[in-house]
């Protein structure tokens, strides 16, 4: 049975999950060195922001299929080193969006109002009402950067309290924008305008220290700032420098550039600022919601199912998981048929995406013709998350093109591939949804389903040569569950594809070779 490390604390719901397809261990508060200790023990490790997985403890993860993020960001997850040794990794993209977008707006409210140093107060046996005049969010403007899936929730809700949004974000429209009621806007005027500012973004190269000294200056002087997204995104030591010199009225951080939060001067700063430690996601539903998502995601690999929330695999998202699922199928049978025929190393791969498969999505499709290249060399060690690496280190080229207008099928794949031993071609299509043929090899026309074992010949089409090759199949106890023949001209060249129920012995492919009439035969596995 397969076994499950989850190393931060995660809700029973998903341990339950986990326990129908694993050994569940719960081993929380480890050490990075007693992680890397036990990790090579496990199959998928499952954890929340406490555990930082790092390349050492993935290096040593020898058996690690897969890392369960039971949350948004993956930042504490060392995700280059987990894609180059084949390691899903998983997060839940909206298990806690609305408990997110809900701890911005209580930081926002509750700073406005004082509300935990007069809670303090009145715990103290004080009756002080004058310390604590707050303002009013309504009619205010509020500055929000990043209008995700957190940002957006923020954005209605702030909406519905009267206040007047602004939004940053340069990967969206101004028509979703306009959608949430948002101003879309530089950085500089969401920083000179806002009263308000939250902020709602990954923490990337490009947005470190996005709140410097330098952005921080160009607030009005009543500004006060969330950050209930990343740590580090505001610099801590500018901010605290604003804070006491009253440049800004005040902010709440829930995120802090290392956490826990040590001895920071920021704790000695009153009403202005309030600071809880990393609660964003830290309601019973969001737990529930993120350990559910993950755990499904880690039991689904564990049986060999692909994933709907991978950060790694390029583009597969559970929509177009779903929709591409049978052309990626196709892909990878194509891929590793043509990988087979081409033998030796394979230098260039071509992926020709036809008809109705021109207008979608290539990048799942061209990762499942590589997985399938490479399964003959590399077998289970390559994946839908390494195949592109593997590729790029093999020094594998690889074209994609697209041809709206070739209509024989829906939509049908071509593949090519160019290697030490020569150059091959394949093309195949689906029958019905999900029912793969095999249409055309090396230009001969052909309409077969793949099967495990196969037999290609390419020879001159003369009269007897299919009797030969069935009769001396027959006389090593090959059984040929069945055959058709490729041609473009009678009594030219032609393709001979067999479908064996047994694997071809040793010797026999020679034996085929020296019939009269044969130019090559290659044996398939698929
Ligand atoms: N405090 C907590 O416990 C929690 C924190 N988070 C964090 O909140 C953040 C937002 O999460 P989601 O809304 O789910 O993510 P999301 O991916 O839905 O939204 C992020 C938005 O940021 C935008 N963005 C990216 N780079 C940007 C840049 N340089 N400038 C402006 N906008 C940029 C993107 O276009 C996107 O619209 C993440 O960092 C996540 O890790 C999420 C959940 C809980
Ligand atoms: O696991 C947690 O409580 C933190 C959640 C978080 O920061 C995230 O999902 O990005």
């Amino acid at each position: 049975m397969a076994k499950v490390l989850v190393s931060d604390p995660i809700d029973q719901a998903g341990i339950d999950i986990l326990s129908q397809v694993a050994t569940v261990d719960i081993k929380t508060g480890l050490s990075p060195e007693e992680l890397v200790q036990i990790v090579p023990e496990y199959d998928a490790l499952m954890i929340r922001s406490g555990s930082r997985v790092t390349q050492e403890i993935i290096e040593a993860g020898t058996q690690l299929k897969i890392i369960g993020r039971a949350g948004v960001g993956v930042d504490n997850v060392d995700v280059d080193a987990a894609t180059r040794k084949g390691i899903v990794v998983v997060n839940s993209p909206e298990g806690n969006t609305i408990a997110a977008a809900e701890h911005a707006l209580a930081m926002m409210l509750a700073l406005s109002r004082y509300i935990p140093d007069a809670n303090a107060s009145v715990k103290s046996g004080d009756w002080d009402r004058k310390s604590f005049i707050g303002a009013e969010v309504y009619k205010k403007t509020l500055g929000i950067v990043g209008l995700g899936k957190i940002g957006s929730h923020v954005a209605t809700a702030a909406k519905a309290m009267g206040m007047k949004l602004l939004a940053y974000d340069p990967f969206i429209s101004t028509e979703r924008a306009d959608q949430l009621g948002c101003r879309l806007v530089e950085m500089d005027v969401l920083l000179q305008e806002s009263d308000y500012i939250t902020l709602h973004i990954p923490k990337t190269p490009e947005t470190t220290h996005l709140i410097n000294a330098n952005a921080i200056a160009k607030m009005k002087p009543n500004a006060r700032i969330i950050n209930c997204s990343r740590g580090g995104i505001i610099d801590e030591a500018a901010l605290y420098n604003a804070l006491k010199e009253r440049k800004i009225a005040g902010a709440a951080l829930d995120v802090y550039e290392t956490e826990p939060l040590g001895d920071s001067p920021l704790k000695s700063l009153e009403k202005q600022v309030i600071l809880t430690p990393h609660l964003g996601a830290s309601t019973t539903e969001a737990q529930v919601n993120v350990a559910i998502d993950v755990a499904e995601q880690i039991r689904d690999v564990l049986l060999g199912l692909p994933a709907r929330s991978a950060v790694n695999i390029p583009g597969l998202g559970p929509d177009v998981l779903e929709e591409l699922r049978p052309y990626m199928q196709l892909a990878e049978t194509l891929g590793n048929l043509v990988g087979q025929l081409a033998g030796g190393r394979v230098e260039q791969l071509v992926v020709k995406l036809q008809g109705e498969l021109a207008t979608n999505k290539s990048q799942p499709i061209v990762v499942a013709a590589l997985k399938g290249l490479l399964s003959q060399a590399l077998r289970e060690r390559v994946n839908y998350v390494n195949a592109s690496i593997e590729a790029k280190e093999r020094g594998i080229r690889v074209i994609e093109t697209r041809d709206a207008a070739v209509r024989d099928y829906a939509g049908s794949l071509h593949l090519e591939a160019k290697g030490s031993l020569g150059e091959h071609s394949v093309t195949g299509a689906l029958l019905g949804d999900s029912e793969i043929r095999i249409t055309d090899i090396d230009e001969f026309p052909v309409n077969v389903p793949p099967s495990k074992h196969m037999l290609f010949t390419l020879h001159r089409d003369m009269p007897g040569i299919i009797g030969k090759i069935g009769s001396l199949l027959g006389s090593f106890n090959v059984n040929i569950a069945s055959m058709q023949v490729g041609r473009k001209i009678v009594r030219g060249d032609a393709v001979m594809v067999l479908s064996l129920d047994d694997p071809l012995p040793d010797g026999i492919l020679d034996e085929i070779t020296k019939v009269s009439g044969i130019r090559d035969a290659y044996t398939v596995t698929l």
